[in-house]
Parts: C-alpha cells; sequence; structure tokens
C-alpha cells in the first residue's frame, strides 16, 4: 500500500512487533509528519517498559509521541478486556487526532492477523461485511490504514531481529487471545497464498451479494418498514438476513444485533421464509420485529404495553398522552359532544370482543378489513360505555 506523503498521521504503537515495524516501514516510505500514540494500560507486569520501548524509539528518531496513562481496577471491569481496550484505545487516538487536525490513523495488522480474522468468521459463521481485515476503514472522523496488511509476522520477526530494533512480547492469553492462538498454532504460512485466494474470492462473492442486497432495499424501503415480497421470500437465508441487518442500519436500529450473534437475524429470516402467517413477532431488546401482512415493521416495546384509561372528564385527557394517537382521540371525543364516560384502550385481546365497528364486532371488522397489525397493537381506540361502539376511524 502506498501512502500519500503529504498526509498527516497518527500511529497506534503498542510496543509490540506489528507497530514498531510499522515505524520502521514508514521510515522507509519517508513518512515523516506523525504522532505516535501509545495506550499504556498498566495491564501487565511488563506495561512500563513496553512503553520504555516505545519512548526510546521515538527519542531516537526524533518522532512526537503521546502516551495515554490508564488507571483501571482490571478487577471491576465488567466487560470484556480486549473490546473495552480497543475503545479506550480508539477514543485516545480520536482525541490526539482532533487536538492537532489530524484525519489519518495507522496500524500494525500483519498478514497473520487477517487470516487469523478470517477463520474466526468463518468458525462463528456470523453475517460479516468483509472477509479478513480491510486495509482501510473508517472511525468516526479518522481515515484508518493497515499498510502491513500483505506481511508475515515471520517477516516482520526477521526484520526486527536482524536490525537489533527492540519490541514487546505480549503473552497474555485472555478469552478472545486464547482462541486467536489457538487458530494461530493451527496455521502454517506456507498455506497463506491458498487462503489469502480464498478470502479474495469470498469478498468478490460478498461485494456482488451486497449490490444486490442494495438494490433490493432501495425499492423496498417504506418508511420505517420493509416489503416483504415474494423474491425475498423464496431468497437464500443469508440474502434475507443481510436485507434485515441492511434495513436496519438504514433505520438505525442495528444497534440492536451488534454484539449479538447472527441468531437473531437467522431466526427472523427463517420466519419470513417458512410461515405464511399474516402475523408475528420477535422481541429484541426493547424493540419488538414483526410480520405486518407484507411488511416487516419495528416499534418500541413500550408501544405494546396495554392500557386501559377511563375518561370521565377533559381534565382526564392527561392520563392519554403516552397513548401515540392521543391526539386524534382527544379530536374524536370533542366531536362526539363530550358525552362522558368514555374508555380508551390499545388493549386489543381486551376491546376486540367487547366493542363494535358499526354493527360488526370489532374482532370480524379487523379481520375483513384486514386491518394492519401496527395498528392494532399501538393505536388506542376509544368508544363509549353507553353503545361499546368505537368512535375512531380504524384503516
Ligand atoms: N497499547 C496500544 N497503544 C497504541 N496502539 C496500539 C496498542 N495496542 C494495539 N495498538 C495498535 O493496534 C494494532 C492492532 O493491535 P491488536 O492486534 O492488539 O488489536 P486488535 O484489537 O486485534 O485490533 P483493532 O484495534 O484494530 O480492533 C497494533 O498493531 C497497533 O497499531
Amino acid at each position: 500500500m502506498k501512502l500519500d506523503k503529504n498526509k498527516k498521521y497518527i500511529i497506534g504503537v503498542s510496543g509490540g512487533p506489528d507497530s514498531m515495524y510499522l515505524l520502521e516501514f514508514l521510515k522507509k516510505e519517508q513518512i515523516k509528519n506523525v504522532i505516535v500514540c501509545h495506550v499504556n494500560y498498566h495491564y501487565r507486569k511488563e506495561s512500563n517498559y513496553d512503553q520504555k520501548i516505545v519512548e526510546d524509539y521515538c527519542a531516537i528518531n526524533d518522532l512526537k509521541l503521546k502516551v495515554l496513562n490508564v488507571d483501571q481496577d482490571y478487577k471491576k471491569l465488567n466487560s470484556n478486556f480486549e473490546s473495552w481496550a480497543r475503545e479506550v484505545r480508539y477514543n485516545f487516538f480520536l482525541k490526539i487526532a482532533k487536538e492537532n487536525n489530524f484525519e489519518n490513523l495507522l496500524l500494525g495488522h500483519n498478514l497473520n492477523d487477517s487470516i487469523e480474522t478470517f477463520i474466526m468468521q468463518k468458525q462463528r459463521n456470523n453475517l460479516v461485511s468483509f472477509f479478513g481485515i480491510k486495509k482501510i476503514s473508517k472511525n468516526k472522523i479518522l481515515d484508518v490504514y493497515r499498510p502491513l496488511l500483505n506481511i508475515k509476522k515471520s517477516e516482520i520477526l526477521k526484520f526486527l531481529n536482524e536490525n537489533k530494533i527492540k519490541y514487546a512480547l505480549d503473552d497474555t492469553n485472555n478469552d478472545e487471545k486464547f482462541k486467536r492462538n489457538k487458530i494461530r498454532k493451527s496455521l502454517n504460512e506456507n498455506d497463506f497464498e491458498l487462503i489469502v485466494n480464498e478470502i479474495n474470492f469470498k469478498n468478490l462473492e460478498l461485494n456482488k451479494i451486497m449490490n444486490k442486497v442494495d438494490s433490493f432495499i432501495k425499492s423496498n424501503i417504506d418508511k420505517e418498514s420493509l416489503n416483504l415480497n415474494q423474491n425475498l421470500q423464496t431468497s437464500e437465508l443469508d440474502f434475507i438476513q443481510r436485507c434485515i441487518f441492511e434495513w436496519l442500519k438504514r433505520i438505525k436500529k442495528d444497534f440492536l444485533i451488534y454484539n449479538r450473534s447472527n441468531k437473531t437475524l437467522n431466526e427472523i429470516a427463517k420466519k419470513i421464509k417458512l410461515s405464511n402467517k399474516a402475523f408475528w413477532e420477535i422481541q429484541i431488546e426493547n424493540f419488538i420485529i414483526f410480520k405486518d401482512y407484507n411488511k416487516l415493521k419495528i416499534i418500541n416495546k413500550n408501544l405494546k404495553t396495554k392500557k386501559t384509561v377511563k375518561i370521565n372528564s377533559e381534565e382526564d385527557f392527561k392520563k392519554i398522552f403516552f397513548f401515540i394517537n392521543y391526539k386524534e382521540i382527544v379530536g374524536v371525543i370533542k366531536r362526539d359532544g363530550l358525552l362522558f364516560p368514555y374508555v380508551v384502550t390499545n388493549d386489543y385481546n381486551y376491546y376486540k370482543t367487547r366493542t363494535k365497528v358499526g354493527n360488526k364486532k370489532t374482532n370480524r371488522f379487523f379481520i375483513d378489513k384486514k386491518i394492519n397489525n401496527y395498528n392494532r397493537i399501538a393505536k388506542a381506540v376509544v368508544f363509549s360505555t353507553k353503545d361499546y361502539k368505537i368512535l375512531n376511524k380504524i384503516k
């Protein structure tokens, strides 16, 4: 990868072989406008030694260095160390970048890292947006470059040893590292060419699928919901899962899927493919994803909380503010002449058999008119206890 010499770069340097090699690589490429950033987590007993390696290198080579000393009681850390550490690191890089008006970050991932990631992706069988590690990606304002992705670990170590460049050895073995180490031991660098071909092929295939997903989503997203047409139902599960994920991304609900395995996506995709029911629903955290005839929708779980309120006077209008259609209900009551008392409810199971729409049982009316699930579960109806006839228009 050719880096632009005129750009300014933040360089993440842990003191490990990859990032020390990265510094040498940049020297050779004559990339000079840099700020080296090191995070000392004080997680391992050698942490201060790692910092010293980076400090010494920067002093000898006249490089600007910023160090973040992390003060954390690790017994009290309740998230996974690696992902927590990554977040701390990126926040620090972002802070230094903003302070100095830098927009680019360089990291020391190598070919072995990418191949290990690929093997982990295959084992986990999650939906991925790219196989292996990306050469260029984006993190908030930062363009992130990984210029060593074509270089094998053995070449890095050989170069550092031959040139007597000091580097830190990381022997931590937490959960994430443990999995990686296991894979690392099973890998042979002689097989890398074949694996790289497989990664490239899979990324090309993925690209084609993502183009199809993109055009499906573009023509089938309707406000917040997704049209479930025949094409989707007869597609492969993988394609359906990707469409759902892309839909959630576009309506900014993809956070519901992050940190989860793709079990949820798989469950939704299977239902889309196999169930001919007009309605079904799946709860994810505080949201409900549900099929509504030929649409997939999402609502906040709170909207489904069943409430029934008796309205005895205008004073009581404040008791129904939480219904999404409360304005409509107030309007209906006023137009009816304020003939209290009224009942306002979104408890479909309660009112469907007790009330009427015109002369029909509400239950029958909903089925005949194919009233969608969203209106049934999220919106409230209002009726008078005199005749139990629903007063608002249900569409
Ligand atoms: N303590 C640190 N201080 C500064 N930079 C670091 C530190 N640890 C890692 N880095 C940077 O991140 C790169 C990747 O490190 P490592 O493989 O340990 O992290 P990862 O969690 O797998 O990667 P990523 O941070 O991209 O998710 C290193 O080559 C280095 O550039």
